[in-house]
């Protein structure tokens, strides 16, 4: 099987291409522009003859022969997508349009990492496939959520018009090793803060919740959704649901239970509440996770303290 990660030198990219990379039947090219992806990330796969690395920006049209195709490309952190707002939208929109182009011309079957923003701030709780979501359609998020509806659309639309294969995947907040220290996201900022010493950051009002799921757990749901026989869209996520100041709590406790927890402002339309409804990833994937945050934090603890060079106390 010849498969193409884009977004591979990313966070979830490059645990993907691991565990694609261990089945010797298996060929893999990444392309990635590095804009919050690095070589780093791919080192051990680097000079392999069953990998190839590209540098190339999903917007561009790409032409290699594959079987699959994991289309991840695309800023996830909100601090990045918001950085160039137009460029997110073009990567979700045009770059999914030229995977879907690649897919059609080579007749690879196509999954897409969504999101679980596609529910914007949901008045359903918990969040189940089948709601359509509640999105600011010219907020300062909708670059992300509104780009990936429209991916989302454009799946579904090659789909029945062009018969493509297609896979939808709506990803909830995943957190693990190899997250940029800088990322930006929740348990990557308090992790990283915990460890410097420095007040761990929790925005107002703290009682918004998410659901935070280990990226083996994740790896594992990919990886199941494009071998079976499902298009999606589903929810890849751990339904355990945490507020924020839990979260600073739960991290304090287990990091360094000497730091400081301060409130500080927050950005604007933050989701209220997060939380997979996953009966139908159960019962068609047969996946659930097995890895609970006060166990997955510890992994990414090791990690991040390698990284930044604190030793643990002995
Ligand atoms: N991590 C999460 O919590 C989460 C949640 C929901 C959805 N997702 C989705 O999963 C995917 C991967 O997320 P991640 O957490 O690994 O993020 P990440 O930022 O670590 O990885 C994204 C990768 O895409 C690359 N990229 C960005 N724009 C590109 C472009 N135009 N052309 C080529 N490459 C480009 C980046 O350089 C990076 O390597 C994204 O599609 C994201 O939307 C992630
Ligand atoms: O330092 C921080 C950072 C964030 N937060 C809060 O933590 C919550 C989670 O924020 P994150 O930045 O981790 O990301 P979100 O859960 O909002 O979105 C994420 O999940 C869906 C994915 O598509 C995206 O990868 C990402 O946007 C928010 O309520 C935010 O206000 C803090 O309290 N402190």
């Amino acid at each position: 099987m010849r498969i193409l990660v884009t977004g591979g030198a990313g966070f979830i990219g490059s645990h993907l291409v691991d565990r694609l990379m261990e089945n010797e039947k298996n060929e893999v090219i990444v392309a990635d522009n590095y804009f919050t992806g690095c070589k780093d990330n791919l080192r051990k796969w680097i000079g392999h003859p069953r990998f190839e690395l590209i540098r190339h920006d999903v917007t561009e049209p790409l032409l290699v022969e594959v079987d699959q195709i994991y289309h991840l490309a695309c800023p996830a952190s909100p601090i990045f997508y918001k950085y160039n707002p137009v460029k997110t939208i073009k990567t979700n929109v045009i770059g999914t349009l030229n995977m879907l182009g690649l897919a059609k011309r080579v007749g690879a079957r196509i999954l897409l990492t969504s999101t679980s923003e596609v529910y914007g701030d949901p008045l359903v709780h918990p969040q189940p496939e089948s709601y359509w979501g509640n999105v600011n359609p010219i907020g300062v998020r909708s670059c992300y959520d509104e780009g990936k509806r429209v991916a989302e659309t454009l799946m579904f639309d090659y789909h029945r018009q062009h018969g493509i294969e297609i896979r939808i995947a709506r990803i909830f907040n995943t957190y693990g090793p190899r997250m940029n220290i800088d990322d930006g996201r929740v348990v990557s900022n308090f992790i990283a803060q915990a460890l410097r010493g420095e007040p761990l950051t929790v925005q107002k009002p703290g009682t918004q919740t998410r659901s935070f799921c280990y990226v083996s757990d994740m790896v594992d749901g990919l990886i199941r959704l494009m071998e079976g026989e499902n298009t999606g869209p589903i929810n890849i996520g751990n339904p355990g649901e945490f507020t924020m100041t839990e979260l600073a709590e739960t991290v304090k406790e287990l990091i360094n239970p000497g730091v400081e927890i301060n409130m500080v402002e927050n950005t604007p339309d933050d989701p209220r509440q997060r939380k997979p409804d996953i009966t139908n990833t159960k019962a068609l994937l047969g996946w659930e996770p097995k890895v609970k945050l006060r166990d997955g934090l510890p992994l990414m603890e090791e990690d991040f303290r390698q990284r930044l060079g604190v030793a643990k106390k002995k």
